[in-house]
């Protein structure tokens, strides 16, 4: 897969002005982007709508978590909108994750569709090791991370979303097929912002990522053409 193609980057903004910006400013630099919480609340459909006309791949990271008949039909709506990859929280359980695969797939048929690619989020990468334990969590973040990357294949997920510092167990454990897809990417030198297991581009991808998604260190960066093309370029080295 080009480079390009890997490099998801996240509209974390809340209206049409600054998406157009954004997506204008990174132009053929970028070719795929995650729409989340905060502009698809803000703005809706008009989002996806105007990244279909620049031709722009859209992940659309709504992280559902609920009973497994309410985030399957969740998906179902989901699948419906077109977009190339969809999420769940994998501690939902493997019958939630099970009953949104079974829904994606029967709604992509029916309406012979591309199916949208079923994405568990397993520990978000902001989760640092004295958070994690006053959840009461006993197993490590690194085991139970794998964990869920099993489960969310066996219920029928396409692949996680994990820290680069995961990456390379899960692909030893579910294999190189199983895609991975790392927020928490941090160039050298980069602001933390509020991530805490974290990786350089480069490291990402050799600790076996198929997926970067970078929000601030392009969309906060002075210039963020320049700040893309230089993680880019970073990728195509590693
Ligand atoms: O599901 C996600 O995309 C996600 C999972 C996770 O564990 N950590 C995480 O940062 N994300 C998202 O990835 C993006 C990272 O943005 P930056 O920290 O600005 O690079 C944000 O849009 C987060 O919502």
């Amino acid at each position: 897969m080009e480079v390009r193609n890997r490099l998801i980057v996240a509209l974390d903004v809340a209206s049409m002005a600054d998406v157009r910006q954004l997506v204008e400013t990174l132009g053929d630099a970028v070719s795929y982007y995650k729409v989340g919480m905060q502009l698809f609340y803000s703005v809706g459909m008009e989002c996806l709508t105007y990244l279909r006309e620049q031709g722009k791949d859209v992940f659309l990271d709504l992280k559902m978590h609920d009973i497994p008949n309410t985030v399957a039909q969740g998906a179902a709506s989901l699948t419906r909108l077109g977009v190339a990859m969809i999420n769940v929280h994998a501690s939902g359980g493997q019958a939630m994750m099970q009953a949104a695969a079974e829904k994606v797939a029967e709604t992509a048929k029916t309406l012979n569709i591309p199916r949208p690619k079923l994405i568990a989020v397993t520990i978000l990468t902001s989760m640092n090791d004295a958070e994690w334990a006053s959840l009461r969590n006993t197993a490590s973040i690194p085991d139970q991370v794998v964990h869920l990357a099993k489960m969310a294949q066996a219920a029928g997920m396409d692949g996680v979303v994990a820290s680069p510092q995961e990456a390379e167990l899960i692909r030893a454990a579910c294999g190189k097929n199983f895609a991975i897809i790392t927020p928490g990417v941090r160039p050298h030198g980069a602001a933390l912002n509020d991530q805490s297991r974290i990786a350089t581009p480069a490291a990402a991808l050799q600790a076996g990522a198929h997926y970067l998604v970078v929000g601030r260190p392009i969309t906060a960066a002075p210039d963020p053409r320049a700040a893309a093309l230089a993680i880019l370029e970073e990728m195509r080295e590693a």
